[in-house]
């Protein structure tokens, strides 16, 4: 049986329509990304069935929760789905306990069972379980709410820009919790957003939105590396790979490895083994035909031409690499693709700059 979610929306608003057709893994984190106003939060609240598309359809798996052809609307109440919103909407009068008591008990027979404490030591709110939300970070709050959401047994988790109202430092201090509850979740998140960074540090899988149309969907680096999408990620092209920790070595450097060779980052303190996801942004990479001894640039792949094209940035191009089947961007001026003499089918020495880190 497969839990893939279908999605098909069609809303007509006066300045605005939103018009999906999409198929989703039914496992890991989606991420809607697009710019204000590309109807992200409108096609999550249709998945919701907060919205209610005139011939819509959704469904996960075999369970169908819209069909309008076929006369079939679940109203939001009885879908059992969790929402994460900006805000955590937790009642006040309740203590945090209670806020997740109240998810359980509209717990669905349909979803995950998960038990309050195993929730609030996933969410590492346990030693809070007695406060009201007035005692709350924002951070903690919205980490209350997402264990509320999980309480309910969902069989998808729909979070809208759950960290867009929280300040840097609470957003550094939740990601981590996400991160693991995309590893230990088996239920689907659709994740709004529209910072790069979450995406690239979260999302397994990625929708672009461009005025309520579908740009581009697929695994995260497929969309990531497509060059025919230069303006959507503009100066933060880039792509994400996973690379494990090979060895700390004595001049405070970490080695990672990845199929495409080897790179090092200033020490990072996780066990050997570990696997990291890293930021390489096409700006950061350079390209040069034969390998570069007189440099200061440490990590250097193999690499293989696919594509170039133009970029966003005046009389530079973005060149899309093939490294050891993994992609890989490099933005570099037209006038060295010309002389380097870039084009498909050549094989050239990649030089990362910087990697950024994104655990
Ligand atoms: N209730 C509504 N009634 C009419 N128009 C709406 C309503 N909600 C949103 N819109 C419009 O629909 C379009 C898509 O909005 P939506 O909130 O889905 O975009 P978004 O990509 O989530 O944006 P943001 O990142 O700013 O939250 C926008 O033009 C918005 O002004």
């Amino acid at each position: 049986m497969s839990s893939a979610i279908q999605a098909r929306f069609r809303i007509e608003r006066r300045d605005f329509s939103l018009a999906v057709d999409l198929t989703l893994p039914g496992r890991g984190i989606t991420a809607l990304f697009g710019h204000s106003g590309s109807g992200k939060t409108t096609c999550l609240r249709a998945m919701a069935g907060l919205e209610r598309a005139a011939d819509g359809y959704f469904a996960i798996g075999d369970e169908v929760w819209q069909d309008e052809a076929a006369g079939c609307f679940v109203p939001t109440h009885q879908r059992a789905l969790g929402v994460v919103f900006q805000e955590a909407s937790l009642f006040p009068h309740l203590s945090v306990r209670g806020n997740m008591e109240f998810g359980q008990k509209r717990a669905s027979t349909a979803g995950l069972r998960f038990a309050l404490p195993e929730i609030a030591e996933m969410l590492g709110i346990d030693h809070l379980l007695a406060r009201n939300p007035a005692q709350l970070s924002g951070g903690e709050r919205q980490r209350v709410a997402i264990a509320r959401a999980l309480l309910a047994g969902p069989q998808i988790l729909l979070m809208d820009e759950p960290l867009a109202a929280l300040d840097l430092k609470r957003k550094l201090e939740i990601l981590p919790y996400l991160e693991r509850l995309h590893r230990e979740l088996a239920i689907p998140i659709i994740y709004v957003s529209h910072a790069p960074d979450e995406v690239a540090r979260l999302a397994d899988h990625l929708v672009l939105l461009d005025d309520g149309k579908v740009v581009a969907s697929g695994r995260l680096n497929e969309v990531l590396s497509r060059i025919d999408l230069p303006s959507a990620f503009a100066d933060d092209a880039g792509v994400v790979i996973e690379a494990s920790v090979a060895a700390h070595e004595a001049d405070d450097l970490t080695r990672l490895e990845f199929p495409g060779g080897t790179i090092f980052v200033s020490r990072h303190d996780e066990p050997v083994g570990t696997f990291l996801r890293c930021r390489i942004h096409a700006r950061d990479v350079s390209l040069a035909l034969v390998p570069q001894v007189h440099t200061s640039i440490l990590n250097c792949v193999g690499a293989v031409v696919v594509d170039l094209a133009p970029t966003a940035t005046p009389g530079h191009v973005l060149v899309k690499l093939d490294v050891a089947g993994e992609p890989l961007l490099a933005r570099i001026t037209r006038r060295s693709a010309e002389r380097l003499g870039i084009r498909p089918g050549l094989a050239l020495r990649a030089q990362i700059k910087a990697v950024a880190l994104l655990a």
